[in-house]
């Protein structure tokens, strides 16, 4: 008797209807303020209602990013509850952005609080750090594939500061971020048409012809619109994988709120451009 469909299959899905695009919700204080919104619960619940209203029906993933909503305490893990239900039952699959990463028994806490259906922040994925040991995920990748859940983990990230551990050098001579990527092309064997174990690894990093990006899963690029990437790049930095890369905008898309039309037109050309990009391939 098989379980729930896979993420990687759900997504791969999501993506072939509605496109790539993953829009974050990161209801950052100076964004809220720009929305003429308090920099408190109320202006938080209706900076993020507002964004699933715009967008959750027309774009493949919604990516919460938690330490906004952390911020709060527990009102705002209340309204992060309540915006990841009306992002899923809009139709968008849910990416929730909380980079966690521990020991194997604090993992498998970790990875119940967003992978275990029927917990309060039941996610369709979870950002997860592997710089304890990617087999420190082991129990997060266990729950996923019970729960036909996914993972994105952290490999090349977006930020400068990435490269001084990610492309460090093993004693085998692999870099800790391909032995990352070597690991999930492992974790993804034989999973059709999309593995559910995916990398995060960012639009930013320019040439990365010297890493096999192949590895049965999705990518989410970040990194795009506020970091200075753009969708233009994303063949340049991925090549052939850039048919399984989720290409997220967060503050390129917020910045164009609170009117939802106008958060909507933004999210369509980040679309368009990211479309006419990956298709010329
Ligand atoms: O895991 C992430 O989502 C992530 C990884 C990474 O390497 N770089 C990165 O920017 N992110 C997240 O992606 C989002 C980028 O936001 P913008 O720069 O506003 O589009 C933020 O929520 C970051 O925390």
């Amino acid at each position: 008797m098989s379980g729930p469909e896979p993420f990687g299959a759900r997504l791969r899905r999501a993506m072939d209807e509605r496109g790539p695009l993953c829009v974050g919700i990161d209801p950052h204080a100076s964004l809220l303020t720009e929305w003429g919104l308090n920099d408190d619960v109320t202006g938080l619940e209706r900076f993020s209602r507002t964004v699933v209203e715009a967008v959750a029906g027309r774009v493949a993933v919604l990516k919460p990013q938690i330490a906004f909503f952390e911020r709060f305490g527990s009102r705002g893990v209340a309204v992060l509850e309540k915006t990841v239900q009306e992002a899923r039952a809009a139709g968008a699959l849910v990416v929730m952005d909380a980079k966690r990463g521990d020991i194997g028994s604090t993992m498998a806490a970790y990875a119940e609080s967003f992978l275990h259906e029927g917990a309060p922040l039941f996610s369709d994925a979870l950002t997860v750090s592997p710089y304890l040991g990617y087999g420190s995920l082991s129990p997060a990748v266990a729950l996923a594939r019970e729960s036909g859940t996914g993972l994105f983990v952290l490999a090349l990230t977006s930020n400068p500061e990435g490269g001084e551990v990610q492309h460090a050098v093993r004693p085998d001579g692999r870099t800790v971020g391909a032995t990352v990527l070597g690991h999930l092309a492992l974790e993804n064997a034989g999973e059709e048409p999309l593995g559910s174990f995916g990398a995060v690894i960012g639009a930013t990093l320019g040439d990365l012809s010297s890493y096999d990006l192949d590895m049965g899963g999705p990518i989410l690029a970040p990194g795009i619109g506020a970091q200075g990437a753009t969708a233009a790049d994303l063949p340049a930095v991925f090549g052939r994988a850039v048919r399984n890369v989720v290409p997220n905008v967060s503050r390129g898309v917020l910045r164009h709120g609170p009117d939802v039309v106008a958060l909507r037109d933004a999210a369509d050309r980040f679309a368009e451009e990211i479309r006419t990009a990956v298709t010329a391939v």
